[in-house]
């Protein structure tokens, strides 16, 4: 269906409304919008996450991403980031598009997000990212790897990660609040 998306999330297609939430009635305002990438390696069973050294989101695990400089596409700038952050190259494909508020910060975020089944080089920690792989099949005993470690990430992505691994396109919304508190949620399926 194609209702009404939040401002901010654009929408050309039809979505379906999977997660929304929050303890208040309206969206954060916001003037100036920038964009990010965020980029995910996905492959046999495992997914690549990086803690995050410094910065922005410090003391979080995510995908390896930052700004789109002005003379880059988000996909080459998510092409660069993994290899600034991770040391390696990916066939990176674009997989969904999030838009996050935060109350403290002069901006808005407009992040594509990317993933890819392969890569070539190999994978270091930098000064930015220590990477590490975790399982993508929740509670599975087998595997040797531990599960994806949604209490130590942002908190939206428990609701978009799953749309992620199933290879279903997504868009979605979130505000944060200066302590760092999600207030406010949507996520959709395109
Ligand atoms: N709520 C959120 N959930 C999430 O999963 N990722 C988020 C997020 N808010 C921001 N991000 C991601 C997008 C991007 O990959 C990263 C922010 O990028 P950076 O910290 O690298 O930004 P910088 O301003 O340092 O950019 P660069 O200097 O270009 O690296 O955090």
């Amino acid at each position: 269906m194609s209702a009404s998306v939040p401002p901010g999330v654009v929408c050309e297609g039809s979505h379906t409304e999977k997660h929304s939430g929050g303890a208040v009635d309206g969206w954060l305002a916001f003037e100036k919008v920038k964009l990010y990438t965020n980029a995910f390696i996905v492959e046999e069973g495992r997914i690549l996450l990086g803690y995050k050294k410094r910065g922005f989101g410090k003391d979080l695990y995510n995908g390896f991403g930052g700004k789109v400089e002005p003379q880059e596409t988000p996909l080459e700038a998510a092409v660069r980031e993994m290899q600034e952050e991770a040391g390696i190259t990916a066939p990176l494909k674009k997989c969904g598009t999030l838009f996050f508020v935060c109350e403290d910060i002069d901006h808005a975020f407009h992040i594509d997000i990317f993933v890819a089944d392969e890569y070539t080089g190999a994978i270091i920690e930098t000064d930015e990212m220590r990477p590490g792989w975790f399982s993508t099949s929740q509670g599975a005993p087998s595997s040797e790897l531990p599960p994806i470690p949604y209490s130590r990430m942002w908190a939206d992505d428990v609701f978009w990660m799953p749309m992620l691994l199933a290879g279903k396109p997504f868009i979605g919304r979130a505000d944060f609040v200066q302590d760092g508190t999600m207030q406010k949620w949507w996520f959709a399926e395109v």
